[in-house]
């Protein structure tokens, strides 16, 4: 994998530029990316890029466009005009079946899909052959072992015998994040990881998404949220979106100030740092 200095695209004129020129060759590098439905706007000439070694959190509120950006670095979407290139190919000049094999997904519209009779395992062993379910009877022991380690690691390793539908919200987000890595992907993509989960589940994923980020040869990742309480520790670049529109993009500790959150959120907020985390509310 590829380890090149962290970089960001910006498209708001306060926030630093960013020191590399990016390039299609990045793990996901998007140029002047827009994407419309009808008369609206979902996506607004989006400038985007994210190396190899960077653990991105793209932050905004309900309707600014996050689901469609990682739609897009998932592969799954086509941009309207502009260009998106994931992992070195250009949308729309590649067949996206050999590149999403090499994406980890975990999303709310993946989470409805899951068969709620299909045991735990299989939700997560069925994704090393890129399906939900169990078709294939026959994965190795080298799968099984693969998905125990990951369910170890993600905290479910003891619910493998029961079925999807029994699991508590939070035993859910684990074993799709789990589901998300067992494809070992160069590429994983979070879409509210830790949404629904009480204090101490959403801790508890975010630490382990932290240890995550910290593991060289872990992949590139991208996690979406409304929080910026939930930005795990070690994540290195934020993009703050609003309507379809960057606010700021970059290293975290440059874009993600009070000015840039109030911009992203349209109204007035503090903005503390502790151990790490980040915490906001509004000011009195
Ligand atoms: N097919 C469509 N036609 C018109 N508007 C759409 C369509 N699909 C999505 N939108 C709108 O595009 C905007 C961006 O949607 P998106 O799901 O990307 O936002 P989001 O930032 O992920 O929101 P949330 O935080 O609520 O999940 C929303 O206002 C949504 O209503």
């Amino acid at each position: 994998m590829a380890h090149v200095t962290a970089t960001g695209v910006t498209s708001a004129s306060r926030i630093p530029r960013p020191s590399l020129v990016p390039g299609p060759e990045s793990v996901v590098h998007l140029l002047q990316a827009t994407v419309r439905r009808g008369e609206a706007v979902l996506l607004d000439a989006v400038n985007w890029d994210v190396q190899a070694d960077e653990r991105w959190v793209v932050l905004g509120p309900n309707g600014a466009g996050k689901t469609t950006l990682l739609q897009l670095a998932a592969a799954a979407l086509h941009p309207t005009s502009g260009r998106v290139h994931v992992l070195g190919e250009r949308l729309g000049a590649v067949d996206v079946n050999q590149i999403r094999p090499r994406i980890g997904v975990s999303s709310a519209a993946l989470a409805s899909r899951v068969d709620p009779t299909e045991k735990v395992r299989d939700v997560v062993v069925s994704a090393g052959y890129g399906v939900l379910g169990r078709w294939r009877e026959e994965y190795d022991a080298l799968d099984f072992a693969r998905a125990q380690e990951l369910m170890d690691a993600m905290g479910v390793a003891a619910l493998g015998d029961r079925t999807y539908g029994t699991l508590s919200e939070g035993e859910r987000k684990r074993t799709l994040a789990a589901r998300a890595l067992m494809a070992d992907p160069e590429l994983l993509l979070l879409d509210e990881p830790t949404a629904g989960l009480d204090l101490g589940g959403r801790e508890d994923l975010l630490a382990r998404l932290s240890r995550l980020a910290v593991d060289p040869s872990g992949p590139t990742t991208i996690l979406v949220t409304h929080h910026v309480e939930e930005i795990p520790l070690d994540f290195s670049h934020v993009m703050l979106m609003k309507a379809g529109r960057v606010v700021a993009a970059g290293p975290i500790e440059r874009a993600l100030t009070e000015e840039t959150l109030a911009e992203t959120f349209g109204m007035t907020l503090r903005l503390d740092r502790q151990d790490g985390r980040y915490f906001a509310y509004a000011a009195r």
